[in-house]
C-alpha cells in the first residue's frame, strides 16, 4: 500500500520540550483522518510540519511521494526553496483564524497564490475561483473584503481559497473553533460535502466529535507525540479500548 503521508520516527522539539516523539503516521491517498486529542498534545505541530511551516529534528517525511530531506540526506529540513515549493504545491491548509489578505477582494484572496506561486493563467484561475466560490455559497461576496464577511463565510473563503491550488493533500487545523456557534454549521457542511470526494486526502484536527465521527475514514487519538489509539469512527467512538482514550472522550462529552 502506498502511503500520501508518511512520518517515519519523526521527533520534533521545542527547546526540551519534545513534541513529537519518534512518529510514525502513514495516510492513504483519498483517505479522510481525523486527530483528537487533549490541547497541547502535538497536533497542529503534525499539520505544520506537513506544511512545512515548521522544522524537525530527527525522523524522515513523505508527501505524495516527495522527500522533505535533501536528497544527500544532509538532514532534516535542510531542504532548498524550489524542493519546499514542490511540497508545498501538494499541500493546503485551513487555520483557525481563516488568514485571509485584508486589503483584497474575496476573488483576489483566491487568485493571487494560483498566479504568483503555480504561475498559473490568471484568466483560468479567475474561472476555477468562481466555480469554488459556488461551491462555498459565496458567489455574491466575490468583491467583498473579508471584514465585510462573518467568520464562517471568511473561513468558507480559506477553504477554497486553499482548493484553487488543487492540493492532494488538505489540512484543516481546528477550523471551527474561532467561530461563534451559529456559524460552525456552515463551515462543516462545506468540509463534509469536501469529504465526499475520492481523490482529495484530508487530515483535520478538530475538537467536533460529532463531525469527526461522521466524515471520518480514521480517527487517530493523539497524546503526547504519540498515536494512543485509531481506528474506524464507529469503533473508536462505540468501544473505545484504551483507557486513555476513554477518559479523553468522557471529559470531552460531558463538558
Ligand atoms: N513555536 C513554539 N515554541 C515553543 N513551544 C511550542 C511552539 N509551538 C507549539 N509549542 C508547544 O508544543 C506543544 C504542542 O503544541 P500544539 O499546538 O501542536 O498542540 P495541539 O495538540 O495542537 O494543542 P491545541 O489543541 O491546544 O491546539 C505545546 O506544549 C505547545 O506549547
Amino acid at each position: 500500500m502506498t502511503s500520501i503521508i508518511r512520518f517515519q520516527n519523526v521527533t520534533k522539539r521545542f527547546g526540551a520540550l519534545t513534541v513529537l516523539d519518534d512518529f510514525n503516521f502513514d495516510v492513504r491517498p483519498g483517505e479522510k483522518v481525523t486527530l483528537i486529542g487533549p490541547s497541547g498534545s502535538g497536533k497542529s505541530t503534525v499539520l505544520r510540519i506537513l506544511m512545512t511551516l515548521e522544522p524537525f529534528q530527527e525522523g524522515h517525511l513523505e508527501l505524495a511521494g516527495i522527500s522533505y530531506h535533501e536528497p544527500n540526506g544532509r538532514g532534516a529540513f535542510k531542504a532548498s526553496e524550489k524542493h519546499l515549493h514542490k511540497i508545498r504545491c501538494n499541500v493546503g491548509m485551513v487555520f483557525q483564524s481563516f488568514n485571509l489578505f485584508p486589503h483584497m477582494t474575496v476573488l483576489r484572496n483566491i487568485v493571487e497564490a494560483p498566479v504568483a506561486v503555480l504561475k498559473m493563467k490568471r484568466a483560468e484561475v479567475e474561472s476555477r475561483a468562481i466555480d469554488l466560490l459556488r461551491m462555498v455559497g459565496l458567489l455574491d461576496k466575490k468583491d467583498h473584503y473579508p471584514s465585510q464577511l462573518s467568520g464562517g463565510q471568511q473561513q468558507r473563503v480559506a477553504i477554497a481559497r486553499a482548493l484553487a491550488m488543487r492540493p492532494r493533500v488538505l489540512l484543516f487545523d481546528e477550523p471551527t473553533s474561532a467561530l461563534d456557534p451559529q456559524l460552525v454549521g456552515e463551515v462543516l457542511g462545506v468540509i463534509r460535502a469536501l469529504a465526499s470526494e475520492h481523490d482529495l486526502t484530508m487530515l483535520l484536527v478538530t475538537h467536533e466529535m460529532r463531525f469527526a465521527r461522521e466524515v471520518s475514514d480514521r480517527v487517530c487519538f493523539f497524546d503526547k507525540g504519540r498515536i494512543v489509539e485509531q481506528g474506524d469512527p464507529d469503533r473508536f467512538f462505540g468501544n473505545p479500548e484504551q483507557p486513555r482514550t476513554r477518559e479523553f472522550l468522557s471529559s470531552i462529552l460531558n463538558d
